[in-house]
C-alpha cells in the first residue's frame, strides 16, 4: 500500500523507493527518504532531533513543521493570544484523502479547521488544507489557506496571516552553502537590539554559510534556492512564498534548546520559505496557495558554485 495511516502517522511509499512520514499532529513531515540518480539507495533528507517529542505534546524539533498564522512572536493584533510560530504546528490535523497514487506521484491531503481550542485564542474563520506529494526524487508541500468568512461588510473581513515551511534539511551544517542570496536584503535576528534586528542588511556572500549562529530573514528572496554541501544538496522552488529564513543556532543557541540533541546543530540547516515579512491577505471566500518543491541534487554542484 503506497499510503498507510497508523496511530496518527501517515506513510507514503513511492514505487521507486522514496518515502515520506508525517504526523497528523502539526501535519509535520518527520521523514523524507530519497536517493539520487547516481546513488539510488534512499537516505534520510530531513533532520529530527533525537530529543524531540513526537507524541503530540510539543511541536517537533525537526522535519517540516507548518507555521501559520504567525511567524516568530505574534505581531498582528489578531494573533496576540498565539504562541511563537502560531498554532498549525501543534494542532491535530485530519486525514482527508489520498489525492494521487500512481507510479509517478503519491500524495495526500490533511485539513485543519477551527476547534474550540483554536477559537479561544484565534477567532478568525479559516480552512487549511495541506497537500504532501512524493515523487522519486522530490517532495512538495502545498498549504491552501481559505478565508471562510461569509461577511459582506465593508471593509472586507480579510484574513491576514504569515505562513512558512520550517524545513530542517539534514546536512553537514559547517559545510553548507545556500545560494543565491547575494545582494538580497535581510533582517538579522541574532542582533542584540531591536533596532539592529529591524534594520535591513544586504547579503554580500555569494554562498551563505551557517558556521556561526545564523537567524536571517531574507525578504523577496527570489523563490529558488540551492542548499549544497560537498557531494550533495537539495534545491527548493516555491510559489507565493516571497521570503526565506536561514537558521542554525550553532552551539551558542543550540545548547539552550531543551529538545535539541547534543551537537544537533551540526547536522542540519533550516532553509524556510515563507511569507513572513508583512502579511498575506485574502478576502472572504478566497483561497491562497503557498507551495514548495524540494528536489535532491544529483550531481556535485560545489565545483561550479565556489
Ligand atoms: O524554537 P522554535 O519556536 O521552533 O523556533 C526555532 C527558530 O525558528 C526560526 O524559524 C526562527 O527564525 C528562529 O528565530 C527560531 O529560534
Amino acid at each position: 500500500m503506497p499510503v498507510k495511516q497508523v496511530s496518527g502517522r501517515v506513510t507514503l511509499t513511492h514505487a521507486k523507493g522514496s518515502s515520506v512520514e508525517l504526523l497528523l499532529y502539526g501535519a509535520t513531515v518527520i521523514s523524507w527518504k530519497a536517493g539520487t540518480i547516481t546513488e539510488p539507495q534512499s537516505i534520510e533528507r530531513l533532520f529530527v532531533s533525537s530529543k524531540s517529542a513526537i507524541d503530540g505534546s510539543k511541536p517537533v524539533r525537526g522535519g517540516i513543521p507548518v507555521i501559520f498564522p504567525c511567524f516568530g512572536p505574534p505581531s498582528h493584533p489578531e494573533h496576540m493570544k498565539l504562541a511563537q510560530h502560531g498554532f498549525a504546528r501543534n494542532e491535530v490535523w485530519k486525514f482527508d484523502s489520498i489525492i494521487m497514487d500512481n507510479d509517478e506521484v503519491v500524495s495526500v491531503r490533511l485539513t485543519l479547521e477551527p476547534t474550540a481550542g483554536i477559537t479561544a485564542k484565534y477567532d478568525k474563520p479559516f480552512h487549511l488544507a495541506y497537500i504532501v506529494a512524493l515523487a522519486e526524487h522530490q517532495i512538495s508541500t502545498d498549504l491552501h489557506v481559505t478565508n471562510t468568512s461569509t461577511s459582506t461588510a465593508y471593509p472586507p473581513d480579510n484574513l491576514e496571516f504569515q505562513a512558512l515551511f520550517h524545513n530542517y534539511i539534514r546536512a553537514p551544517a559547517n559545510d553548507v552553502l545556500v545560494f543565491p542570496l547575494q545582494s538580497k536584503s535581510y533582517f538579522d535576528k541574532t542582533e542584540a537590539s531591536e533596532e539592529a534586528r529591524n534594520k535591513p542588511k544586504v547579503e554580500t556572500r555569494a554562498g551563505v554559510d551557517v558556521r556561526q549562529f545564523t537567524d536571517s530573514v531574507y525578504e523577496d528572496a527570489g523563490g529558488k534556492y540551492e542548499v549544497t554541501w560537498p557531494g550533495g544538496g537539495v534545491e527548493i522552488t516555491v510559489r507565493e512564498l516571497k521570503d526565506v529564513v536561514v537558521w542554525n543556532p550553532q552551539q551558542v543557541a543550540g545548547v539552550k534548546m531543551g529538545d535539541m540533541e547534543d551537537g544537533g546543530w551540526e547536522r542540519y540547516v533550516c532553509v524556510e520559505p515563507g511569507h513572513v515579512r508583512g502579511f498575506a491577505k485574502i478576502e472572504p471566500g478566497k483561497t491562497w496557495i503557498g507551495q514548495q518543491v524540494i528536489s535532491v541534487i544529483h550531481h556535485e554542484r560545489r565545483i561550479n558554485q565556489l
